[in-house]
């Protein structure tokens, strides 16, 4: 389950060149990580493009926060921690910034979107049915990332609440056991997002 930082490294590189492929790290947005078997975490630096990933690109950050070494990690590492955290079983935390998300976040003024009975449901750990409700939780954006993790982390861990949120106007965060596990976890909430879009344009024009 746990990763070196040299596999992590490769992979976290990996994962920006697939996120910017589907335009979901524009110009220098999102970040990445991974819990290392050490109990340290890998994280992106600050400031680089994501499709444009190095292996140097990739810091080592201890549970504190603090660079072990020298660099930047994300401006967002205090999010990634605050997940780790939270979730004991969670190995990776991934955040993008598609267009698709940030304008759906902009254009739901709740606290929380609920997608149900969708077969992409599946794609989320312990669901095992179409015949489901799935809360995706949203919170205001801000420059403290203290802010942001103080409203959201209460909405997270209950058996119908996605390993995701949305941060307004920003873009969505995932995470999961492993990588392919949070990747999973973007992919299907950018999908039900998409999908919950072209339903609303679609009934508009039927209307
Ligand atoms: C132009 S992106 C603004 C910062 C941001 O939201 C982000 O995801 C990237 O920040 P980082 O420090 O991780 O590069
Ligand atoms: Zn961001």
């Amino acid at each position: 389950m746990t990763m070196g930082f040299d596999d992590a490294a490769r992979a976290l590189v990996e994962i920006g060149r697939r996120f910017d492929a589907r335009g979901w790290a524009p110009a220098t947005s999102g970040n990445y990580s991974v819990r290392l078997d050490d109990g340290s975490f890998a994280v992106t630096r600050s400031g680089r493009h994501k499709g444009r990933l190095q292996p140097e690109d990739i810091l080592r950050v201890g549970a504190d926060g603090i660079v072990i070494g020298t660099g930047r990690s994300s401006a967002e590492t205090a999010l990634h921690l605050s997940l780790y955290g939270l979730f004991p079983g969670a190995h990776a935390v991934l955040h993008g910034h598609s267009a698709r998300t940030v304008g759906f976040s902009r254009a739901v003024t709740a606290s929380e979107w609920r997608f149900t009975g969708h077969e992409m449901l599946k794609a989320f750990p312990g669901i095992g049915t179409h015949d489901a409700e799935v809360r995706l939780p949203i919170v205001d954006n801000s420059q403290d990332m203290s802010v942001i993790d103080d409203a959201v982390a209460p909405s997270l861990g209950a058996a119908d609440v996605a390993p995701a949120y949305l941060i307004r106007g920003h873009g969505l965060y995932a995470w999961g056991a492993d990588l392919d596990e949070a990747e999973r976890v973007m992919e299907a909430t950018e999908w039900l997002i998409e999908c919950e879009l072209a339903e609303a344009a679609f009934r508009k024009g039927l209307a």
